[in-house]
């Protein structure tokens, strides 16, 4: 029951994916219940957000992965109650097993509030 994606996980974000061109998205609205802030969503559910995206870029491609590391720069806050489009794409690949990944948050003006770099690295399922 992913927090992210499960449509079962009660507490969870139930984000729906898509992939288009070599871009993955999804959208989001962030409720009071996702806040830090009065007003703005909680930096550690923004993460969250955009791990999960790109976690999915490469879930589309049948590439099962950990998220090895991730760093999130936070240039605005991201308000609730409001569509966030949320986007990741693949910047490069190392021996078909380390992938660099990058995401952003786009808010309904154009603005981008937030963007992520990730590693994620190839893991063989059955050994979860
Ligand atoms: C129905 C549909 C459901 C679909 C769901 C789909 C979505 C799923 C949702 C997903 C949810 C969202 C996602 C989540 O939330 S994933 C959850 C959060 N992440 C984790 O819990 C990860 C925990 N860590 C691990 O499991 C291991 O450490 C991993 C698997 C990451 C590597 O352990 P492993 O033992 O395999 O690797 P190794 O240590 O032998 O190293 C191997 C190589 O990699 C290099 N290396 C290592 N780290 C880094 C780094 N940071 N930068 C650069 N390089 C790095 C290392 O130097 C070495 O290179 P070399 O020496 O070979 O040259």
């Amino acid at each position: 029951m992913c927090f992210g994606c499960s449509e079962r996980n009660p507490i969870g974000l139930k984000l729906k994916f898509t992939m288009d061109g070599d871009k993955c998205r999804t959208e989001f609205v962030a409720g009071e219940e996702h806040q830090g802030w009065n007003g703005y969503m909680h930096g550690g559910l923004i993460a969250a957000l955009m791990d999960e995206t790109m976690a999915w870029w490469l879930w589309f491609k049948d590439i099962s992965i950990m998220t090895a590391e991730m760093t999130t720069r936070y240039s605005l806050g991201v308000p609730v109650n409001i569509k966030l489009t949320v986007e990741s794409w693949c910047e490069e690949e190392k021996r078909d097993r380390l992938f660099f990944m990058a995401a952003r948050i786009i808010l309904p003006d154009g603005k981008v509030p937030v963007t992520a770099k990730a590693k994620f690295l190839r893991i063989d399922p059955e050994k979860l």
